[in-house]
C-alpha cells in the first residue's frame, strides 16, 4: 500500500503494518486502560496546561480528521510537569470519533468506549521543532479528554460552526481566539504511559496523559461531527466516522495514575 492509510477496509489500522511495520511495535497507541492495573505515583505531579487564545491561526480538515493548529514558534501555549521532565509546546489538537454514540474513542477504560476523544499534541522544546521532536523517544506529550454524551457543550460548539468551510478534504479557514482550555475537564487527574502516535507514521514518541474525566458532548454535537467528510471536494462523498485505532497490546508497558 503506497502511504495513503485510511480508516477503510482496504486503507485501514489492520493495513498499516504493510507500509508502517512500526504498527507491531513495543509501546504502540491507543491501549485499554485498565485502572485496576494502574500504579498510583506519589511522585507525579499535577498537569499545567497555559494555553493563550491568540496563538490559534486555523481549522481544518486533513482528510483523518478535522485539526485547530497554533503557533508554536514561542512559550505561549505550553504543558509543564505531569509526567514529563521538559517543556512542551502546543502545536494542534483534533479529535477521533465513531459513526455512533457506543464508540469512537481510541484509549478505552477497562473495555468502555467513548464517542470521542480529544488530542492535543505537543512537543518538547528540548528539540528544534516539531518534526525533530517526533522522532524522539520523549519528543511529544499528548493530552487525551474523552466526550461523553451529555450537555450540549458551548466549547465544542465554537468548533462545530466551523464544520461547513472545512466539510471536505484538504480545506481550512482561519481561526482565531480560541481557547483549547475551555475544552479540557474540571479534575485534571490522569493516567500516563509511553506510546505512539495513533495513526501513521504511529511514531513511537509520545508520552500519553488521558483524563480520568470526560468532558460532556451532546448527540446532536456527535451528529455534526459525522457530517464531515474523508472525501476531498468534487469526490464521491464519504463520511468522516470511525476514525479510531483500536487498542493496541500492552507488551508489559506500567500504566501510572497520578490519582489514588
Ligand atoms: C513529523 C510529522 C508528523 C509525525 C505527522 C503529522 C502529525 O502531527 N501526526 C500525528 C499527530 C498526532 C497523532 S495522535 N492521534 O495524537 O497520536 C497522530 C499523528
Ligand atoms: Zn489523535
Amino acid at each position: 500500500m503506497s502511504h495513503a492509510w485510511g480508516y477503510g477496509a482496504h486503507t485501514g489500522p489492520d493495513k498499516w503494518a504493510d507500509s508502517f511495520p512500526i504498527a507491531n511495535g513495543p509501546r504502540q497507541s491507543p491501549i485499554n486502560i485498565v485502572p485496576g492495573d494502574a500504579s498510583y505515583d506519589p511522585a507525579l505531579k499535577p498537569l499545567v496546561l497555559k494555553y493563550d487564545p491568540s496563538t490559534c491561526l486555523e481549522i481544518l480538515n486533513n482528510g483523518h480528521s478535522f485539526q485547530v493548529t497554533f503557533l508554536d514558534d514561542i512559550d505561549s501555549s505550553t504543558l509543564k510537569d505531569g509526567p514529563v521532565l521538559f517543556n512542551h509546546r502546543l502545536k494542534q489538537f483534533h479529535f477521533h470519533w465513531g459513526s455512533s454514540d457506543d464508540h469512537g474513542s481510541e484509549h478505552t477504560v477497562a473495555g468502555t468506549k467513548y464517542p470521542a476523544e480529544l488530542h492535543l499534541v505537543h512537543w518538547n522544546t528540548k528539540y528544534a521543532n516539531f518534526g525533530e521532536a517526533a522522532s524522539q523517544p520523549d519528543g511529544l506529550a499528548v493530552v487525551g479528554v474523552f466526550l461523553k454524551i451529555g450537555e450540549e457543550n458551548p466549547n465544542l460548539q465554537k468548533l462545530i460552526d466551523e464544520f461547513d468551510s472545512i466539510k471536505t478534504k484538504d480545506s481550512q479557514c482561519s481561526f482565531a481566539d480560541f481557547n483549547p482550555e475551555s475544552l479540557l475537564p474540571g479534575c485534571l487527574d490522569y493516567w500516563t504511559y509511553e506510546g505512539s502516535l495513533t495513526t501513521p507514521p504511529l511514531l513511537e514518541s509520545v508520552t500519553w496523559i488521558v483524563c480520568k474525566e470526560p468532558i460532556s458532548v451532546s448527540s446532536e454535537q456527535m451528529a455534526k461531527f459525522r457530517s464531515l467528510l474523508f472525501s476531498g471536494e468534487g469526490e464521491a462523498e464519504c463520511c468522516m466516522v470511525d476514525n479510531y485505532r483500536p487498542p493496541q497490546p500492552l507488551r508489559g508497558r506500567t500504566v501510572r495514575a497520578s490519582f489514588q
